[in-house]
C-alpha cells in the first residue's frame, strides 16, 4: 500500500467515526505483543526495552507499546529525540503524557530525553558495553519522513545501528522512503519491521538487511474505510505552491451548450472554479454563449457559429485544447447528428484528460474511447445502461442486474452487484461514476464509494457540478480515479451543506458556496 493511500485510509476512519487515537492503541499493542513474542524466541531470561521516538505517530505507536510492554513486566527506557513541546502530533503527545503522569512510579519506566547530539553519543556508550540482551524499538520515523534526516535523528540512526541489541523497527526502519525502499542517507538496520494494516510499498522493494523479517499487523481498519471516499481523499491533492502564477492549478476547457441549454456548462465551469482550477474556457454555440457570460465573469466564454455544436467549430475547438490541461465534453449540448460527429471526432484527436458528461454520454461511441485510461465517464443509471448496452447483453446481464438500488441489500447482493458492474465497466480503462443515492466508481480493478448526498440533489444541475468538479481536480493534475472519487465526495457534501442551510428548496447553483471551503478539510 502507498503511504499515501494509508493516510487517507487513516483519515478516512476519522471520517467514519474510528479515531486515530484507537488505532494508534491497536498499533501499540499489536507491536508489544510481537516484541513480546520475538523476546521469548530469542532470549533466555528477560530483556530490557529501549524506545527511540520522534515526533509523529511513529514515536506515538512506541509509547502506546511501552505502556503495554511494562504492564508484561519487562523494564522500558524511553528516549525521546523530542520534548513535549515539539510533538506535533496531538495523540501521541497524549500517549507520552499518560507516562508522564504515572507519578510517583513503580513501574520500571525510565523517560529520557535526549537533548542533543552529545546526550545520543553517551547512549553509545552505554550500548557497547553491554546491549546484546536488549531489544531496540524505532520509533523515530514512520510514514511522515521528508526530505534529509536531521543531525539529531541522523546520530540516533548511527547509535542504533552500531548496537549488539535486537533491532525493532516500528512500520518502517527510520530513514528509508516508505514509498520507494530508498535511503537517501542513513537508516535503521532492522531486524524486524512491525507494519500496520498493510505492507506499505516500499518495505516490498527494500533490501532485507533493512527491513529485516517483516510482521504486519491488523490495527482494525474496516475494509470500508479504504472503500469510501472521505476528506481524507483531499490528501491527494497536492498544496498550492505560494509563489505560483495564473495557470499553475490548472486550466479548463468545457466543450457544451446549445440553444436550448446554456445553464449546464455555466454551472459545470463554476464547480470546476469552486475546486481551485485557476482558468475556465467553455466552448460553446452562440445562442448560448451570451447567457453563460452574463451568468458569470469568472468564465471565458468562447462563442462558436451555429445553435448547436457542430464539425465547422472543430478546428477552434482544437486549438482552445492546446492550452488547457483538461477537458469536458457534454453539459447541455443536446443531442444531433452534427454534435455527435464532432465529439467523436474530438475524443478520437483531443490526447488530454477527459470528462465526458450528459448528452455526450448519448453520443460518443464506447469502442472509440474503450482504450483510453485517461477518461472519466460520469453516467447516472440509465445513461450507464445505454452507453453499456452492447456490454451487457454481451455478458448475459439484464438492467435488473446493474440498478443501482441498493436499499435493503445485504452484503451478499451488494457484492453481487459491484461484481456485476465491475464486469460491465473492465470493458473500458477510463473511469465510470454511476451516480445514484451512492455513487459507485470503477476502474478496472479498483472501486470506490461516495455516500455523502441527500434526495435533494435530484434537483436539476447538480450533475452538471459533478462534471465540473471532476474535470477542475482533473486539471489540477489529479489522477482519473481520485478526481472522479473526490469531486463525488465534494459534491455530495455541498448537497448536504446546501440542505442544512437552504432546507430541500435548495439548488444546484447553491453547491459551489461550499466547495472552496470543504477543500481546506484535512
Ligand atoms: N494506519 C496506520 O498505519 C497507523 C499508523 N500510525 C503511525 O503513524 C506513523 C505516521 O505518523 P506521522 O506523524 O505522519 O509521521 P512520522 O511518525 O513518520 O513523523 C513525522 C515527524 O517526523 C519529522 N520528520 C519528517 N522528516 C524528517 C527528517 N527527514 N528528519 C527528521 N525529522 C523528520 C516531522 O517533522 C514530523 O514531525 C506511521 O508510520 C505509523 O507508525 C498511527 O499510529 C495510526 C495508525
Ligand atoms: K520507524
Amino acid at each position: 500500500m502507498d503511504p499515501i493511500d494509508m493516510q487517507v485510509t487513516d483519515h478516512n476512519c476519522e471520517y467514519l467515526g474510528l479515531s486515530r487515537l484507537c488505532l494508534m492503541e491497536n498499533a501499540g499493542k499489536s507491536l508489544s505483543d510481537e516484541v513480546a513474542t520475538l523476546s521469548t524466541f530469542t532470549f533466555s531470561k528477560p530483556v530490557k526495552i529501549v524506545i527511540f521516538t520522534g515526533s509523529g505517530g511513529n514515536g506515538g505507536d512506541g509509547f502506546v507499546a511501552a505502556r503495554h510492554l511494562l504492564n508484561r513486566g519487562f523494564s522500558v527506557d524511553l528516549c525521546l529525540l523530542k520534548n513535549d513541546d515539539e510533538i506535533k502530533f496531538q495523540d501521541a503527545l497524549t500517549n507520552l503524557k499518560v507516562l508522564r503522569n504515572l507519578n510517583p512510579r513503580v513501574s520500571r519506566l525510565n523517560i529520557n530525553y535526549l537533548k542533543d547530539s552529545s546526550e545520543i553519543d553517551k547512549l553509545d556508550i552505554a550500548f557497547n558495553n553491554n546491549f546484546s540482551e536488549s531489544i531496540i524499538i524505532d520509533g523515530i520515523l514512520g510514514t511522515g519522513i521528508k526530505g534529509k534526516i536531521r543531525s539529531k535523528e541522523r546520530r540516533a540512526i548511527e547509535v542504533i545501528n552500531k548496537s549488539n541489541a535486537l533491532k525493532v523497527a516500528i512500520d518502517v526502519p527510520s530513514g528509508m522512503n516508505p514509498l520507494t525502499g530508498e535511503v537517501l542517507d542513513v537508516c535503521v538496520k532492522a531486524d524486524y519491521t512491525v507494519g500496520f494494516h498493510k505492507v506499505k510499498t516500499g518495505l516490498k522493494i527494500a533490501s532485507e538487511d533493512i527491513v529485516g523479517g517483516l510482521i504486519t499487523c491488523d490495527i482494525g481498519i474496516p475494509l470500508e474505510a479504504e472503500l469510501f471516499v472521505g476528506d481524507g481523499d483531499l490528501l491527494k491533492l497536492k498544496n498550492r505552491s505560494n509563489n505560483s502564477h495564473k495557470g499553475n492549478n490548472g486550466s479548463l476547457l468545457i466543450i457544451g451548450g446549445s440553444k436550448e441549454y446554456s445553464g449546464a456548462p455555466g454551472l459545470a465551469g463554476i464547480s470546476a472554479i469552486s475546486s481551485g482550477v485557476d482558468l475556465v474556457h467553455v466552448a460553446t454555440p452562440e445562442s448560448a454563449a451570451t447567457p453563460i457570460k452574463s451568468y458569470s465573469p469568472d468564465l471565458i466564454v468562447h462563442s462558436l457559429k451555429g445553435d448547436y455544436l457542430n464539425l465547422n467549430n472543430q478546428e477552434e475547438i482544437l486549438n482552445l485544447v492546446e492550452d488547457v490541461d483538461a477537458v469536458l465534453i457534454g453539459p447541455g449540448a443536446s443531442q444531433n447528428d452534427e454534435t455527435k460527429k464532432l465529439f467523436n471526432i474530438l475524443v478520437h484527436k483531443i490526447k488530454k484528460p477527459i470528462v465526458l458528461d450528459a448528452d455526450a454520454l448519448k453520443l460518443v461511441n464506447r469502442k472509440l474511447i474503450s482504450k483510453r485510461n485517461d477518461i472519466i465517464l460520469t453516467p447516472h443509471n440509465n445513461e450507464f445502461k445505454q452507453f453499456y448496452q452492447d456490454i451487457i447483453h454481451e455478458e448475459g446481464l439484464t438492467f435488473d442486474d446493474v440498478s443501482m438500488r441498493f436499499d435493503n441489500l445485504n452484503y451478499k447482493t451488494v457484492n453481487d452487484k459491484l461484481t456485476f458492474f465491475q464486469s460491465v465497466t473492465n470493458s473500458i480503462e477510463g473511469v465510470t461514476v454511476v451516480k445514484g443515492e451512492s455513487d459507485f466508481i470503477f476502474q478496472g480493478s479498483k472501486v470506490k464509494i461516495n455516500t455523502t448526498g441527500n434526495p435533494g440533489m435530484t434537483v436539476g444541475g447538480t450533475g452538471d457540478c459533478l462534471a465540473g468538479l471532476t474535470s477542475g481536480l482533473l486539471a489540477q493534475g489529479l489522477n482519473v480515479f481520485d478526481s472522479a472519487s473526490l469531486a463525488t465526495f465534494l459534491n455530495g457534501k455541498a448537497g448536504d451543506l446546501a440542505m442544512d442551510k437552504y432546507g430541500y428548496g435548495f439548488a444546484a447553483s447553491n453547491l459551489s458556496e461550499f466547495i472552496g471551503k470543504l477543500m481546506d478539510g484535512v
